[in-house]
């Protein structure tokens, strides 16, 4: 197993990329994120964890929360049901991109991560108000994590909602076409609410074994999820999780993962270990570039492929 000094060994290589990265500002308030942070937490089923870097930063999940409100509206729902909104298949554009939405499928989302099927994703989770379901959200993750402190940044969710004109487009093209329909102004908030969802890399690895463990928390032997639905999301890690660099990122690195804005990624190495990485040094496509090196150097090193 690793040893801490060699993980920081790493994260001092990995921290040399951050000059060739940004911060993404498109949301205000991640602007103020630093951009030489770089931590990383690995979480083993015995229960030992190996972390780097400053493991006490909380950080929001953005798009990595794609992935767990995935699983709880498959637990809701059902395969079929939710496959009947949202599709299975990558597109190779950008995250955002609302190009697909009209030349496929009339407004049926290509996938559950990019932001108009997570949109639709989001749109699924069951409750009687935004509050009652952000709530049942909010217990998946402290569940999830084994922490019933995790909470949300009110900042960082007040500051996408109010800059968010864009999945407001995503929000009534599906709407318009039936994939939605609720309110787009309470779905953007319950949707911000969960892009804001803050914790640290430890937190965030430990989620990461749990998918690892087929959905079952090796500490309390509580099935999570059902097998099927971590499998579900894993594969979805792997064919999408990068957005559209997931296919260089499974070459290179090859460990199921999501990355999200903030410059968060949650990986999942089968049987093995969960990781949580923050840093929020971003590339073109939006994924943390020192992360992605951190990962790639533990790969490489420890042969964590998958494939
Ligand atoms: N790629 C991301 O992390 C995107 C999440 C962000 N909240 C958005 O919808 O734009």
């Amino acid at each position: 197993m690793y040893s801490k000094s060699e993980l920081e060994q790493f994260v001092k290589q990995a921290k040399q990329y951050a000059r060739y990265g940004k911060v993404a500002d498109y949301i205000p308030a991640l602007g103020k994120a630093n951009p030489n942070d770089l931590s990383i937490a690995i979480y083993t089923r015995d229960g030992s964890v190996i972390a780097a870097g400053d493991t006490t930063d909380k950080v929001t999940l953005q798009s990595i929360s794609k992935i767990i409100a995935l699983a709880l509206v498959l637990i809701d729902h059902g395969e079929k049901e939710v496959f009947q909104k949202v599709g299975m298949e990558p597109t190779g554009d950008p995250f955002h991109s609302i190009a697909k939405l009209e030349e496929v499928q009339p407004a049926k989302p290509l996938n559950p991560m990019i932001n108009a099927g997570a949109l639709a994703v989001t749109h699924m989770i069951s409750g009687a108000s935004v509050n009652e379901r952000f709530q049942r959200l909010l217990q998946f993750v402290r569940k999830l994590a084994g922490n019933p402190e995790i909470s949300y940044s009110k900042e960082v969710a007040k500051s996408e909602f109010e800059t968010a004109f864009l999945n407001r487009s995503l929000c009534y093209f599906l709407k318009q076409h039936g994939i939605i329909n609720e309110d787009v102004e309470e779905l953007m908030d319950l949707y911000t609410k969960q892009c804001a969802i803050e914790m640290t890399c430890i937190d965030l690895a430990r989620i990461g074994l749990v998918f690892a463990m087929d959905g079952r928390d090796p500490f309390t032997d509580e099935q999570i999820m059902p097998l099927d639905v971590a499998r579900i999301c894993k594969t979805f890690m792997v064919t999408c999780g990068m957005y559209n660099a997931s296919g260089e990122f499974a070459i290179k690195i090859g460990i199921p993962a999501k990355s999200g804005v903030s410059g968060g990624i949650l990986a999942a190495v089968p049987g093995r270990f969960g990781i949580g990485i923050f840093g929020p040094a971003l590339d073109d496509k939006g994924n943390s570039i020192t992360g992605m090196k951190l990962l790639e150097l533990l790969s490489k090193t420890y042969s964590l492929s998958i494939f």
